[in-house]
């Protein structure tokens, strides 16, 4: 058999193993890993071409291990995005009523995502975290573990021979996660028109203004940005580096000239890809910034340098 090509956050059931399954087109059986470290570990190291990670989600906001694990160390690239519904039910072993639940296992996103269900009918039980909700539904099925609960997919409680104690428990219903499709360094996947660009942009120094100028970069070209958060750049207390999603490709002239422009004023910037939007959403694009606008005034340009031209 040969061995797999690519793998996701494991074991089997979990959400990530889900959006997996909706890109269908990958070869072959995939591998679990059992954190996104370890995920990314696998492709940086060459023992699988790609692996699906969670990078956001519409509740919680980003996940911190794949923002940190994307931007330190060899560099990767984002080929692919999938965004899934996410709803979490509660799942016991046979014989456990939810009266009787006390010490409940899940993944932190879960559990930030079913606070409010938690408090409200269980205000008395403990949460651990364990590193996926699959994972936490395989801790309950073994008696001895002295877990009564898992936060989990139907797949994954059922999977462990559990059963719901209580089904769509998450605070908003309509909670969504996004995954990324992450490789090591390849050509960037053709522009489709509806595509997004993830980046990391590191500042030369702290000082007063440095996030607005790398802000203005994006905003004076007319791109949209669809997620910024700022993580440790794990040197000193107190210093932070940009994680941003923008709406655009690397070969869109407003993306191009931002990405110049970032390159000029920061001390580094990661770029970790353009890919294809997974809702298939066209930005918009103000008047002055579509690339015959570009092209047309450094046409213009050529012509003041040069008016024989
Ligand atoms: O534990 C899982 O099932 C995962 O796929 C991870 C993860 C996450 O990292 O956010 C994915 C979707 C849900 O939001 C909860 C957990």
């Amino acid at each position: 058999m040969t061995p797999p090509t690519h793998g996701y956050l494991g074991p089997a059931g979990t959400f990530t193993h889900q959006a997996l399954l909706t890109l269908g087109d990958l070869p072959g059986e995939a591998r679990p890993f059992p954190s996104v470290p370890a995920a990314l570990h696998a492709v940086r190291s060459g023992e699988v071409e790609a692996v699906l990670v969670p990078i956001e989600n519409s509740v919680e906001g980003g996940v911190s291990a794949t923002l940190d694990a994307l931007t330190h160390g060899e560099p990767l690239t984002i080929t692919r995005e999938v965004v899934i519904d996410v709803q979490f039910d509660l799942y016991v072993r046979p014989g456990t009523a939810l009266e009787d639940v006390r010490e409940v296992i899940t993944h932190p996103h879960a559990a930030a995502q079913c606070r409010g269900w938690l408090d409200a009918h269980l205000p008395g039980a403990s949460v651990t975290e364990r590193g996926s909700t699959a994972a936490a539904a395989v801790a309950v099925a073994d008696p001895a573990s002295g877990f009564d609960a898992a936060i989990c997919a139907p797949v994954a409680g059922r999977s462990q021979g559990l059963v719901a104690a209580a089904v769509g428990i998450a605070d908003n219903p309509d909670a969504q996660t996004r995954f990324v499709l992450v490789s090591r360094p390849a050509p960037v996947p053709p522009r489709t028109g509806a595509d997004k660009t993830t980046l990391v942009c590191f500042m030369r120094v702290d000082r007063s203004g440095a996030l607005l100028e790398i802000l203005e970069q994006f905003a004076s070209r007319g791109v949209n940005l669809c997620r910024i958060e700022s993580r440790p750049t794990r040197t000193t207390l107190g210093n932070y580096c940009f994680s941003i999603d923008a709406e655009g490709h690397l070969d869109d002239a407003r993306i191009a000239e931002a990405l110049m422009g970032l390159h000029r004023i920061c001390q580094d910037v990661v770029f970790l890809g353009s890919y294809p939007r997974a809702d298939a959403v066209l930005p918009s694009v103000a008047a002055g910034h579509a690339d015959d606008d570009y092209a047309e005034a450094a046409a213009w340009l050529a012509r003041l340098r040069d008016p024989a031209r």
